[in-house]
This record gives structure tokens, sequence and C-alpha cells, in this order.
């Protein structure tokens, strides 16, 4: 059971994603999680009731009582969060940041010297505890903070520890991942639909072929190339399907989608450095 008190400051999917799997787990009582945002009193409201962890205004939080901090805002929100964090922290406190692109040290140069800061990755699957969350502690994190960090992800799914040049493409793989996945799913039901099958059957039948998949991924010896060629009978069915897929560039689109979302994560920090100008 974890001890600590954690407070989220920003109540956005991602912190509900990663709040809805932790209290689920049972590893840390609603009442050590404590919820912030900027002023949407409404949002704290509906965490407050669905979840039972106790929510406050960001400007009325105790911050003696929180041992890490999750940084769950928008990236361009960063730079105001630090600022207003300063010179309220103590040093044995925890950063711990979800914020995609944002490299440790960022966060650590507009802190106090030592600040310990744990980068992570998680993704929206945290809901159902399914996420493969990585995470990269700091330059000065504490490894027994960071043991406590890293159970407190492991209530929400899979950790991988991983160095921090790896955090853009792990985002692009596993933070951006679902969308991917979903989007996928979007066009196996319009095309089940405009073949006339049922909406809600098709889900289904569309979700536990990925389920299906998946496991077979996690739970088997074979490699992916492995499997899609048990799958695909010389001449049959699958063969005209992935003959297609490749025909499209299927392959080199889910490459690039990847690509794309690393080198956005990379754009992220340079942009509020402002060694960028003028992107997006
Ligand atoms: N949505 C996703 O799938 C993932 C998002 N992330 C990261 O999570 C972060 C949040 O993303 P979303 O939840 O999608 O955004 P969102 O826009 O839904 O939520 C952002 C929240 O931050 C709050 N906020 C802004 N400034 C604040 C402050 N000074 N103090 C307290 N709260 C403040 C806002 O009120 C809002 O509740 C981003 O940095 C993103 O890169 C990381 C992994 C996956
Ligand atoms: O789209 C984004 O920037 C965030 C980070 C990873 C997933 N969602």
């Amino acid at each position: 059971m974890i001890k600590q008190t954690i407070a989220f400051l920003g109540a956005g999917s991602m912190a509900e994603a990663m709040i809805s799997g932790m209290v689920e787990s049972g590893n840390i009582p609603a009442e050590q999680i404590i919820v912030t945002n900027r002023s949407n009193q409404e949002r704290l409201n509906h965490i407050q009731y669905k979840y039972g962890v106790r929510t406050v205004l960001k400007d009325e939080l105790n911050f003696a009582e929180v041992d890490q901090f999750i940084l769950a805002m928008k990236p361009k929100d960063i730079d105001a969060v630090l600022e207003d964090l300063k010179n309220k922290l103590n040093p044995d406190q925890v950063l711990v940041s979800v914020l995609a692109g944002i490299s440790t040290s960022y966060i650590e140069d507009r802190l106090n010297d030592r600040q310990e800061v744990v980068r992570v990755m998680p993704n929206t699957s945290s809901m159902l505890r399914e996420s493969a969350t990585a995470v990269c502690p700091g330059q000065f994190a504490d490894m027994e903070n960071v043991e406590v960090t890293k159970a407190l992800l492991r209530s929400i799914g899979e950790v991988f520890v991983i160095e921090e040049e790896k955090m853009d493409v792990f985002t692009g793989i596993a933070g951006s991942g679902p969308a991917y996945f979903y989007y996928l799913m979007e066009h196996i039901e319009e095309t089940g639909r405009s073949e006339g099958m049922d909406p809600e059957t098709l889900r289904e039948i569309g979700a536990q072929t990925l389920l299906g998949a998946a496991k077979m991924m996690l739970e088997r010896d074979e490699s992916p190339a492995e499997l899609r060629e048990n799958v695909t009978s010389p001449n049959g069915t699958t063969a005209a399907g992935l003959d297609a897929l490749a025909a499209s560039g299927g392959g080199q689109a889910i490459s690039e989608a990847v690509r794309g979302a690393a080198s956005r994560s990379k754009e992220l920090s340079a942009e509020l450095e402002g060694l960028l100008v003028g992107s997006r």
C-alpha cells in the first residue's frame, strides 16, 4: 500500500485516467490523492464525486502535506506552474511530469537547486489499469522516491524505465499509440457498417480481434511477423488484405505516425525554449 500523498496539478483527461486507475487498483487510498486545477470547480466536483479523491483549486492546496506532485497540465502552461511552485516546494518533494516533450532538465532548470523530478509517459488506458508507462528519473531524483513513483504507476499498468533520449519515440509509440488503434477501429467499423453489419456487434468483434492479437503478442513466443504468417494462407483472404494494405502504404503510414508524434514531442521543448518561432 502506498503511504505517500500525491497531488495532481491539472484535472484533464490524462489526470482523470490516472486517478481512475489508481483508485480502482486499491494500492493507494483515495483520500491520499488530491486533485487541483486552476478554476474549474465543476470539473473538480465531478472528479471528487466519481472517484472519492480530495479536490481543491490550485491556490488552496496545502503544499506541506504533499509528497509527490503530478504535473498534468498542457506543456504550454508549464512555465507559469513552475514559477508558481518554485518557492513553495521543499527539497524532499518530487515532481512527476506527464507532459509530452518536456525534459527533466527543462523542469529542473526552472526550480531551486536539486529538486527531484521524474519524467513519465503514461497513456489513457491508465483508466483501465492497462497503460504502458515510461519512467525516466531526473538527475536529482532519490531512488527511494522513484520506487514509490514506479509503484504508483504500476497501479495503472506496466512500467518501463527508459533513457530520456528515448522518451520522444516512446511517446510516439505508447503515449499517442492508443489513438492509432482507435483510428484503425474507426476505419474497420466504417467498412463493416457500409457492408451492412450491426454497429454494436462490430465494436465487439473489432475490439476482441485487437485484444486477441495483443494477447498473442504478449503471451506467445512468436514474433509479430511469425504470428502474421500463421494467419496468412497461401493465396487466401489475409494475403489479399495484406497486399491491399501494403499497396496503400499501410506499413509506411504507421511508421510515419510514430515518427510524426516523436518529432512533435521533440519540438515541444524547443518551442517553449523559444528555439522554434511561430510553429503551430
Ligand atoms: N491525453 C493523453 O493521452 C496524454 C497526455 N499526456 C500529457 O498530459 C498533459 C495533460 O493532457 P490532457 O489531460 O490531455 O490535457 P487537458 O487539457 O485535458 O488538461 C489539462 C488540465 O491542466 C489544468 N491546468 C492548467 N494550468 C494549471 C495550473 N497552473 N495548475 C493546475 N492545473 C492547471 C487545466 O485546468 C486542465 O484541467 C499534457 O501535458 C500531455 O502532454 C501524456 C500522456 C498521454
Ligand atoms: O497528444 C498529446 O500531445 C498527448 C501526449 C501523448 C498523448 N497525448
